[in-house]
């Protein structure tokens, strides 16, 4: 089947699906036998295992990993676990280049990221301690996977300060690992992860940690979440404590005094992505003056001092085991 057909199948999958989705899980009147759903909906995991680039946030196989699980625990953010706002052209980068110039009345430093594609993680430190692990869930209201986290090797248990800290980051699954676990679940005749993101949701929010470490989960760090606590000024300085304090902090990042690094800087990871051993699916400019930040704030949903450039989907991509049949 070409990607034409399986776009046009899949888009008529998801409304179907998130059509029967709604009327079973608000309105509890199911509109469909419960054979009928799985039926289509193994059809779009199957298509979505064929063509991972289709794979859209609102497909009913990407919500199961954002509804917060009614098995786990909830947390409370204190602080809300805020999304990103996303823009898809490098004029788009400018213009808010622009907008922040205008805000703040000079050119400001930003510091450049790579978005890590997994799932947002909180981790709260009490004297020194990690005492709670969460996931983002709707941004205010995530879940409770303190034990899943305890078992993620690169998370410090302790920190070598007795701080009081809240720390949030990007928990992830090695592409290594996902086709390990792809492959030993194809000859265990269970289903396959559509992708490492949607593996490492599903991985991190078990109710029985020990299968959480068995997943070889990964995290990068990149928000401290209370800065005074750690007396610093700039966002590339926190990240700098926090690899002293022993998180795991991804090292491709940089200072930019203007667009023109940030232009390169998206070409070699462009070229770079599928070398990574894990995966990514933008880069993030965030003003790095974390007073400046705190001036222009936050909308309801996502900060006005940083950006996520997205990059365009990836070309296809076969999976692991189709590479075995050929
Ligand atoms: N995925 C990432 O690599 C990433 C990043 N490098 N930096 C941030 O900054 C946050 C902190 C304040 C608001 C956004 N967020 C990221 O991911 C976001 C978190 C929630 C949705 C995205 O996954």
């Amino acid at each position: 089947m070409d990607q034409q057909t399986a776009q046009t199948q899949l888009s008529q999958l998801r409304l179907e699906l998130n059509r029967y989705r709604k009327a079973y899980y608000t309105e509890d009147a199911p509109l469909v036998e419960d054979s009928v759903y799985d039926q289509k909906y193994q059809q779009l995991l199957q298509l979505e295992q064929q063509f991972p680039e289709l794979v859209t946030p609102d497909s009913p196989s990407q919500l199961v990993g954002d509804v917060p699980a009614s098995n786990l625990a909830k947390v409370t953010h204190e602080i809300p676990m805020l999304s990103m706002g996303d823009v898809f052209s490098f004029a788009e980068l400018q213009e808010f280049n622009e907008r922040i110039k205008n805000a703040v009345g000079h050119p400001v430093d930003y510091n450049v990221e790579l978005k890590i594609d997994g799932l947002a993680l909180s981790l709260v430190y009490q004297q020194g301690q990690l005492v709670q692990g969460s996931t983002r869930g709707d941004g205010s209201i995530g879940e409770d996977v303190t034990n899943n986290v305890r078992t993620i090797k690169n998370i410090p248990q302790t920190l070598p300060e007795p701080l009081d800290l809240e720390v949030r980051g990007e928990c992830f699954m090695p592409k290594a690992a996902f086709a390990k676990l792809n492959n030993q679940r194809e000859q265990n005749g269970e289903t396959v992860f559509a992708n490492p993101r949607n593996a490492a949701a599903g991985s991190l929010r078990q109710l029985n940690a020990q299968i959480t470490a068995q997943r070889q989960l990964s995290t990068f760090i990149y928000t401290v979440v209370n800065p005074q606590n750690i007396a610093v000024a700039t966002q590339s300085q926190a990240l700098e404590k926090m690899t002293q304090l022993g998180y795991h902090v991804n090292p491709e990042r940089f200072v930019s005094h203007d667009l023109q690094g940030v232009k390169a800087y998206i070409a070699k990871y462009q070229q770079l992505r599928d070398q990574l051993p894990y995966g990514i699916d933008g880069i993030v400019l965030k003003v790095n003056d974390l007073t400046l930040q705190q001036q222009l704030g936050n909308t309801v949903k996502v900060p006005r001092w940083e950006i996520a450039y997205k990059f365009p989907p990836e070309e296809a991509q076969t999976t692991i085991h189709q590479i075995e049949w050929t």
